[in-house]
């Protein structure tokens, strides 16, 4: 331990030594020695001794009671006086300048050495004590709340700076006042006045506080809301010294509190209020708090929702997304909020709604998750609405079928699917045979009809994994996707064109339509979806080539012939316009006299580079795309003009056939067209004969029929065209206004060596004469051919025997000039 350090203030040079010397026997230090009570002074600043021993009579005009008294001031450190005189006024000067002890001269060593330790302890005790002191008074001013304390009376004996703000009193006023003079406490709903903590606490001894909201009133009659309470203070032994009270003012906590209920309040009303539903979901789904809109929304009270789960409510498929990944975000803070669309299960049973869920996440102060927050809207009309526009833009409205872009996607997908596992599918466009007849004849509604009746059986009779679509107008498409072999395609094609075929009664009408298929592979016939609609709608006109009512399956070269079917069609126009059709007759031969009595007009094109095109390369093109219809009317005029010329000759020459096709004979305009041409030409009707083929006649009987008969009423010739190559009903045969058949080339090719072809002309021509129908023969190249059908006694013939089709020029000058006699095949550059 550091021994004091202790100055020492004697004027007397021995005796100080002497102090000296005693003081640093007793152990302690000393620092400094002054003469005078300015040395003293100066030295005590500049050493800080523990302990200053000071002589009162000094040398000089500064006696040690005021150097003493003006060292204890600025450096706070003790004095203890050494002093010859005694005499009571100088005693009472040194104890008021606090000195910590007094020795008279002379002193015992004993004596000095006691009044040194115990003026070190005693101001050692006063320090510690100074400190503690200025630390409590320090907190009181430091501490937020106010404090009074008071004596046992109730006297106010203390007040830290906030309860002087507080009472508008400073302490120096307030000390020795009364607190109830002070402070005046009013319970804030009764407005009576409160009898103040402190006095309580003094008469009872105990704590005390104020269970009501309490206002307290200042002198300046500010009404402050304030908590307080006070305690009693008691000594170690138990003695009553008086009460402390705290208080503080609690008006900043008061309109917290305000603010929140309000903010409460209007939570709860705009949660109960809210036109949309609302829940509070604690974190395990289950509801705590549910408004009138979500009751109305799900179709439950409030009791039945009460106590169920978020997840009784919520569809099956949304459960993993809604309550477990999205919940979870929130309570892992990867999400702040979410928003999704949920479908949940009504109380009706079996109807769902279409909501909009939101939620967030409650958590506590301390930041645990406390409840989720969720709002559910019905958005069902909306969803509805959507979804019927998705619908709409993806299905044909007519027949519910995929429209052809959805189809386009789904063809799309599905051929990534096939590329992936290396497997075939087949494209089947198939497109109605005679839609527009029905459509045209029995009005449009029944075309509807009868365009949803197909689609409902093509759906009956596709695979669930089949895609069917409607392209537009008669054209159907179906993806048949997973297939395993090519015969699979294609009878599943016959059994479509099977089911089509049982008549449809649509509004009591029986109708009968076919159809025609047209089907494409992939990969063998395109890669992309372009490529295999293009090649399947190929494919299905070379169906409707092939007398439609069947499929066929696209092939490389139908590429081309599509390609050369757009060349034509293209160019038929430009014909049609530039004047590039022309008329070829082929003679027909009276069989008993070998006269010409008649002839064919057929119909050739002039192409300025392809030179004479012949019928079978453009009629069918000229057929599919209408232009049939003119090109009719144009050789129709020709023919009936130059077979006015030709019978003018005077000669056998007796009139002009011209084919007429089955498109020709859907055209309502057909007789007014031939009406009015002969008309115009002045050509007797009986020198123009029409030949229709069998087939024409029979894709539709009965309106032939009619047509028919309206022919033979203007006394036009009808004949019936390639006799024997369709399935002709002798009914109707009978019943047809006809006068003549014509037998198909194919049955003559083989006479007179094939016994099939010779009796099948014979039969053709005994049926016909029985009907009285005359019998012409086309295609007649050989004298064999000409001498068996002469045996039948086939009325006329016609062929390469006699002629080759030849210009007008050519058959005026070979046949109308040289007596109407014929020869044998000549050679004309008319080729076929
Ligand atoms: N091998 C062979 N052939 C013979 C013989 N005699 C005549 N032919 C050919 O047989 C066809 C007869 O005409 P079609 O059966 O009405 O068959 C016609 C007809 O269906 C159609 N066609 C021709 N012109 C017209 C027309 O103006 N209007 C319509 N709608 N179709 C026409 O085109 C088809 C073909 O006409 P073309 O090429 O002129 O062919 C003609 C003619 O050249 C023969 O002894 N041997």
């Amino acid at each position: 331990m550091l021994a004091s350090r202790i100055m020492i203030v004697e004027d007397e040079g021995i005796i100080a030594m002497d102090i000296r010397r005693q003081l640093e026997g007793f152990g302690y230090e000393v620092v400094a020695t002054a003469f005078s009570g300015g040395q003293a002074i100066t030295l005590a600043n500049e050493y800080k001794p523990d302990l200053v021993m000071m002589d009162i009579v000094l040398k000089g005009e500064m006696d040690g009671i005021s150097a003493a008294h003006a060292i204890t001031e600025s450096l706070h450190i003790p004095v203890i006086f050494l002093t010859a005189y005694s005499d009571p006024a100088t005693l009472l000067r040194a104890k008021a300048t606090g000195a910590y002890g007094y020795l008279i001269k002379p002193f015992r060593p004993d004596e000095l050495h006691a009044s040194i330790e115990v003026a070190l302890y005693k101001y050692q005790l006063e320090r510690k004590l100074k400190e503690s002191e200025q630390w409590f008074g320090k907190t009181l001013h430091c501490i937020s709340d106010a404090v009074i304390a008071t004596d046992a009376e109730g006297f106010i004996r203390f007040m830290n700076p906030v309860a002087e703000t507080i009472t508008e009193h400073s302490l120096e006023q307030a000390k020795g006042k009364r607190v109830s003079e002070l402070m005046t406490l009013i319970a804030e709903s009764s407005r009576s006045v409160i009898e103040n903590p402190v006095l309580s606490t003094l008469q009872s001894r105990t704590v005390t506080g104020i269970d009501c909201p309490t206002l307290f009133v200042s002198q300046s009659g500010v009404e402050i809301p304030v908590d307080d309470g006070a305690a009693p203070i008691l000594d170690d032994d138990g003695t009553l010294l008086g009460a402390v009270m705290v208080f503080r003012d609690i008006t900043a906590r008061r309109q917290m509190e305000h603010l929140l209920r309000e903010s409460e309040e209007r939570f709860h009303s705009s949660f109960e209020l809210a036109a949309i539903g609302m829940a509070l979901i604690a974190l395990d789904g289950s509801f705590l708090q549910v408004n009138n809109a979500l009751c109305e929304i799900l179709g439950y009270t409030r009791d039945e929702l009460l106590g169920s789960n978020l997840r009784m409510f919520t569809h099956a498929d949304h459960h993993d997304d809604v309550i477990n990944h999205y919940l979870r975000q929130l309570v892992t803070d990867l999400l702040p909020t979410f928003q999704i669309e949920v479908e949940c299960f009504h109380k009706v049973v079996g109807k769902t709604i279409w909501t909009m869920m939101s939620a967030s996440l409650v958590r506590t102060a301390g930041g645990d998750p406390q409840y989720f927050i969720v709002q559910i809207q019905n958005i069902s009309n909306r969803k509805y609405a959507e979804q019927q526009l998705i619908y709409l833009a993806n299905h044909d409205p007519l027949t519910g079928l995929l429209n052809r872009d959805q189809f386009h996607n789904r063809l799309t997908q599905a051929l990534s699917t096939g590329q992936r596992h290396n497997r075939k599918l087949a494209v089947m466009y198939l497109d109605l045979d005679r839609f527009k007849l029905i459509n045209d004849t029995l009005g449009h509604r029944l075309g509807d009809l009868l365009l949803q009746a197909v689609s409902d059986r093509l759906r009956a009779s596709v695979r669930s994994n089949d895609i069917l679509a409607r392209l537009g107008g008669d054209e159907f498409i179906v993806l048949l996707s997973d297939i395993n072999q090519i015969d699979d395609v294609a009878r599943i094609a016959q059994k479509t064109l099977d089911i089509l075929t049982q008549p449809f009664t649509l509004e009591g009408n029986d109708l009968v339509v076919t159809a025609s298929i047209g089907i494409s592979i992939h990969p063998d016939d395109g890669k992309d979806s372009h490529s295999l609609l293009m090649n399947a709608d190929t494919a299905m006109y070379l169906a409707k080539d092939r007398g439609k009512n069947n499929f066929q399956f696209y092939t490389l070269e139908m590429t081309e012939k599509s390609i050369e079917r757009m060349k034509v069609e293209r160019g038929l126009r430009h014909a049609l316009a530039h004047d590039e059709l022309r008329l070829h007759y082929q003679p027909q031969v009276c069989t008993d006299s070998g006269v010409v009595v008649s002839a064919e007009a057929l119909v050739r094109w002039q192409h300025p580079e392809w030179g004479l095109v012949y019928p079978d390369r453009f009629i069918t093109v000229a057929e599919e795309t209408g232009l049939i219809v003119p090109i009719g009317a144009w050789v129709l005029r020709e023919a009936c003009l130059q077979a006015k010329t030709w019978i003018e000759n005077d000669g056998p020459f007796g009139g002009v056939a011209v084919n007429v096709s089955a498109r020709q004979f859907l055209d309502t305009n057909l007789f007014q067209t031939v009406k009015r041409t002969l008309a115009e030409t002045g050509l007797n009707p009986s020198a123009l004969e029409l030949e229709i083929t069998e087939s024409a006649i029979m894709q539709d009987p009965e309106n032939t029929l009619q047509v028919l008969h309206q022919f033979q009423g203007l006394g036009v010739r009808l004949s019936i065209d390639d006799f024997g190559t369709g399935y002709s009903s002798l009914t109707y045969l009978r019943r047809f206004p006809i006068q003549s058949v014509k037998i198909d080339r194919s049955f003559v090719i083989d006479l007179p060596g094939d016994e099939g072809s010779k009796t099948l002309v014979r039969a053709i021509t005994a049926l016909a004469h029985e009907l009285k129908l005359s019998v012409i023969v086309e295609g007649v190249e050989t004298k064999d051919q000409l001498s068996f059908l002469t045996e039948q006694k086939c009325d006329s013939l016609q062929g390469y025997m006699f002629s080759r089709p030849v210009s007008a020029e050519q058959f005026q000058q070979d046949f109308i000039n040289s007596g109407f006699k014929t020869y044998l095949p000549n050679t004309s550059n008319d080729q076929p």
